[in-house]
């Protein structure tokens, strides 16, 4: 629960969270959403989340070790909804650019960063997500966002000229991240023994990809202050590279920490494939903590339908013994986003 604050969000949204880290300050009263009396455990379990190879996907003839990676990435999204990939055709020498970048990104003076900032209730560029509705702790964290995929929707204002490799090394990675969707796409439908291409066909050919690259500070009171708030996203599914540990996964009403695999990408579901599989894939809530000594970094990108388009359930996820449980829905991320500012999921809007 956040408390009252003497300085409203926007006040406070104007000065980061880096700042105020580097200068020792307590997180302001806005920042605070749990008490030290509540009894929390700040540290979680090491998650047992499955480690799937993506390339033993990429040949077309079937074999029997594809079909048991597949029964394991099925069972992994039914329970846990993500998984580890490893084998995703992205050297190791390259993530490490990336995690580099990204570092060098936020380690610069404000006024580089500000030339990308935002406006409060903006979405895309640097600084914090757009104040959260009254009653709403804010996130110990900074972060740029920006839309990648369709090209067209790129605004190019918000894309950092410095360091000078961020523009390439963001326009590769995505490229990469465009062949991972695909081969993950094809491999959850097959797991599903549904139509290779059917979520791809859902998706659209103008399916977006928004990068989204956090900056998580020290924090002298971890037991108080979380880095992001416990949500489900409003993707399709996200793709997360960090280089520490700190997100959690709730599973089952405890908090467990997705372990550092520096060669893996984390696959996470999000609200729009539970209602493409008809439930049967979970889109886990995930929260990040804040740690005392390290900072921590990661980049999510997010992959989401075209804009516009009509998503569903699969007809042959539908039967007698699993009726339809979710509706048609259009453009679902922007009622997702709606309710994710209050501290609530949506998916209960997009039930039949
Ligand atoms: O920082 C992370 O590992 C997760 C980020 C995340 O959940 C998000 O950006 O939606
Ligand atoms: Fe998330």
């Amino acid at each position: 629960m956040a408390q009252l604050s003497p300085l409203p969000a926007e006040i406070l949204l104007s000065k980061r969270v880096q700042e105020m880290s580097l200068n020792g300050e307590q997180p302001p009263p806005l920042y605070i959403c749990r008490h030290a009396d509540t009894v929390e455990e700040v540290s979680a379990q090491l998650s047992p989340l499955s480690i799937i190879d993506l390339s033993l996907f990429s040949s077309s003839t079937p074999c029997t070790k594809q079909q048991q990676e597949l029964e394991k990435l099925r069972s992994a999204l039914c329970s846990w909804g993500c998984f580890q990939a490893i084998g995703h055709g992205i050297s190791d020498t390259f993530l490490d650019k990336v995690r580099q970048v990204t570092r060098e990104y936020f380690k610069q003076p404000m006024e580089e960063k500000k030339k990308q900032a935002k406006k409060v209730d903006e979405f895309e560029g640097y600084g914090a997500d757009p104040v959260p509705a009254e009653g709403q702790f804010l996130d110990w964290s900074d972060r740029l966002f920006l839309d990648v995929y369709p090209e067209d929707r790129r605004k190019l204002v918000f894309w950092p000229e410095r360091p000078e490799s961020f523009r390439g090394i963001l326009e590769e990675y995505s490229l990469k991240m465009k062949m991972v969707t695909e081969l993950v796409s094809k491999a959850m439908a097959n797991s599903l023994n549904l139509e290779e291409n059917c979520f791809l066909n859902q998706y659209g050919e103008r399916a977006q990809y928004q990068a989204r690259f956090n900056y998580y500070s020290c924090c002298q009171r971890p037991d108080l202050v979380l880095g992001l708030k416990p949500h489900a996203d409003g993707s399709g599914y996200t793709i997360i590279m960090q280089d520490e540990e700190g997100l959690q996964v709730l599973k089952d009403e405890k908090w467990f920490t997705v372990p550092k695999i520096s060669e893996a990408v984390l696959v996470l579901m999000g609200d729009q494939m539970e209602i493409m599989t008809n439930g049967i894939f979970k889109s886990p809530v995930h929260r990040v903590v804040t740690r005392t000594e390290r900072e921590r970094i990661s980049v999510a990108v997010f992959y989401t339908p075209e804009v516009n388009k009509e998503i569903g359930p699969e007809d042959g996820l539908i039967n007698e013994e699993r009726p339809r449980i979710f509706k048609k829905v259009k453009d679902y991320a922007d009622i997702h986003w709606g309710y994710y500012q209050q501290g609530q999921r949506a998916l209960h809007t997009a039930k039949v």
